[in-house]
């Protein structure tokens, strides 16, 4: 910034020898060299300064706006449910890209213009003021004047640029989400209706833009008029006082010069207060993100354990989620439990009865209540939450795959581990085969969201992720629904060696999968309905037996059906 305005300095003491070149040239005095190559050098000297300094202040604004964005992705990844309740995916996305790149622009383009010209301003109003102070005391009553045209504009640019970025936003958000959803938009023939749905929203984005802009181009017209009468009274008053002898031709060439350099600020206003204002709400909505602290973060007093052996401890459990705003049925009601070192849990129930949220609980992706959730008798709340999740790994309901080799998403938590681990891991979810199968075996790419592998497939490469951790708890979520019975047994055997002596728990709604397990604990409108293994439930009569008798019916009727077309039902 120095360097600029070290730039206007010099620039401010051209006028001065052009004043003396003019002043010669009026008395006949020829001697024009000292003016002449003082200008020159003046210039070149200027034009040195004002690139390095431009260069150093774009670096400033690409520098700021990197580490702004580092931060806000920092801050993003620490996030929990309430705030991705409130927040849209593609809204984020227009903040980070969008609203950081405006800030970019406010501090490498319109810090310079503030700075640099209002410093010039400054120098050129003190270099007049020494040539002519009574022509530069006719400036100050249009001072107020600009002021109050600048400052009832600018509030307007704001609110505008406000909801030109916000419009922006449900853009974005319309588009990710259209795009996530396309093969259900296609199979219902609607991309018609989401093409004019997403019309209405560009049109409506595109009016709000045109009015800003307006805004702006308001803004300059007004300056550049109110500069430009000004101008015109200095220059008639000025004249006047040339031809009545007060101040030379020099003088006033030099005066128009300066007050050329004062005007300059004035009637960049429109780009300057534009640059503020959408910088301004951009910061304003950076910021609103930067403020929302995570909700799921250490306690102070945390500490880890030495060692997670894998017991796990429900007292008295409700949770309400933090969407439905404490209003609504708790997910889970006064859940109490006491499951054991090395003990395989299955979790079994109607739909919506609460078996993710228990799990999601256990990992603390969702905040238990304190004291109602512990891990070897610490509540978890205690523990780091890093230390959960590294000891708890949880394959989820919907299985998620990078967008990368089938290597690097099941040995996602570790790039560096054995690829014999890996293959383990693959054989141990029935994904060995298919993965030879492929052409570069391990090293096949998925495509996004692996767009490339069938359910079953992506399912099977999700549990295999889970199961390479070899953590002391593992958490499975419905892990098994697009696989068949077959394989399913398959798996189910392998996951009872490999898992000898640690815990697991795997939420179900077949009773062919819970069977396996040491105990079965059904939930019902998120209470524990049934504990027992599976002779004791199915002696019991309760809701684990009803569901046994109605999902053995259905397998016999596809059985039959099976048999009677010729294994083409
Ligand atoms: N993010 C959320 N915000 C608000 N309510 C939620 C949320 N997730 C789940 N719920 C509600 O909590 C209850 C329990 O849901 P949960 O997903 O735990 O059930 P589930 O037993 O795993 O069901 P399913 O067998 O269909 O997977 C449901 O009533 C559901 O509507």
């Amino acid at each position: 910034m120095s360097l600029i305005n070290a730039g206007r300095l010099l620039e401010a003491f051209m006028p001065l020898f052009l004043k003396m070149g003019i002043d010669r040239i009026a008395v006949g005095d020829m001697r024009l060299a000292v003016p002449a190559l003082a200008i020159l050098g003046l210039m070149v000297l200027r034009y040195i300064a004002f690139n390095l300094g431009r260069r150093y202040v774009r670096e400033v604004g690409v520098d700021a706006a990197f580490d702004l964005r580092q931060r806000l992705y920092w801050h993003l990844e620490l996030q929990g449910p309430r705030f991705f309740s409130r927040y849209t995916t593609g809204d984020l996305m227009a903040r980070a890209i969008n609203d950081i790149m405006l800030i970019r622009q406010l501090i490498g383009m319109g810090t310079r213009l503030l700075f640099v010209l209002g410093f010039s301003g400054i120098i050129a109003f003190i270099f007049m003021f020494y040539q002519s102070p009574s022509l530069t005391l006719l400036l100050l009553p249009a001072l107020p004047v600009f002021a109050v045209i600048g400052w009832v504009i600018a509030k307007k640019i704001f609110t505008q640029s406000t909801q030109v970025q916000e419009g922006f936003s449900s853009l974005s958000a319309q588009v990710q989400e259209n795009l996530n959803g396309i093969r259900t938009i296609q199979t219902h023939a609607q991309e018609a209706r989401e093409t004019d749905r997403f019309a209405a929203s560009s049109d409506h984005y595109a009016k709000n833009y045109y009015k800003l802009m307006s805004l702006n181009s308001g803004l300059t017209s007004a300056m550049l008029m109110a500069t430009g009468f000004t101008t015109l009274i200095v220059v008639g008053y000025g004249g006047l006082q040339v031809v009545e002898g007060v101040i030379t031709l020099g003088t006033f060439t030099a005066f128009i010069f300066y007050l050329n350099m004062m005007l300059a600020p004035i009637k960049e206003g429109g780009v300057m207060v534009t640059l503020f204002q959408r910088g301004g709400s951009a910061a304003a909505r950076i910021f609103e993100i930067l403020d929302h602290e995570p909700e799921i973060r250490d306690a102070p007093d945390a500490a880890p354990l030495d060692e997670i052996g894998g017991a796990i401890t429900l007292n008295h459990l409700s949770y309400v989620h933090p969407a439905a705003n404490g209003e609504g049925w708790p997910a889970l009601n006064d859940v109490s439990l006491e499951i054991r070192k090395g003990e395989m849990i299955a979790l079994l129930g109607r739909v919506g009865s609460g078996k993710s949220t228990l799990l999601r609980l256990i990992v603390r992706l969702l905040d238990p209540p304190p004291g109602t959730v512990y891990l070897d008798g610490r509540d978890i709340r205690m523990l780091p939450v890093s230390q959960v999740r590294s000891e708890v790994a949880m394959v989820p309901q919907d299985p998620f795959l990078f967008a990368t080799h089938i290597a690097q998403n099941i040995s996602y938590d570790n790039p560096d581990r054995a690829t014999e681990e890996v293959w383990r891991a693959a054989e141990s979810a029935d994904l060995e085969a298919t993965i030879r199968r492929f052409p570069h075996r391990l090293e096949t790419m998925v495509g996004e969201r692996g767009v490339t592998l069938s359910g079953g497939q992506k399912q099977r490469a999700s549990l295999a992720r889970g199961l390479v951790r070899e953590t002391p708890v593992l958490l499975l979520d419905d892990c098994f629904s697009s696989v068949d019975t077959e394989t399913e047994e398959f798996i189910l055997s392998r996951l009872k060696t490999l898992r000898q002596g640690r815990t697991t728990l795997m939420v179900s709604h077949r009773v062919s999968t819970a069977r396996h397990a040491d105990r079965i604990i059904v939930l019902d409108e998120g209470r524990v309905a049934e504990i027992g293994t599976h002779h004791e439930l199915i002696a019991k009569g309760g809701l684990y037996a009803t569901l046994e008798r109605q999902q053995g019916r259905r397998d016999e009727l596809v059985q039959t059906l099976t048999e009677t077309t010729g294994g083409e039902a």
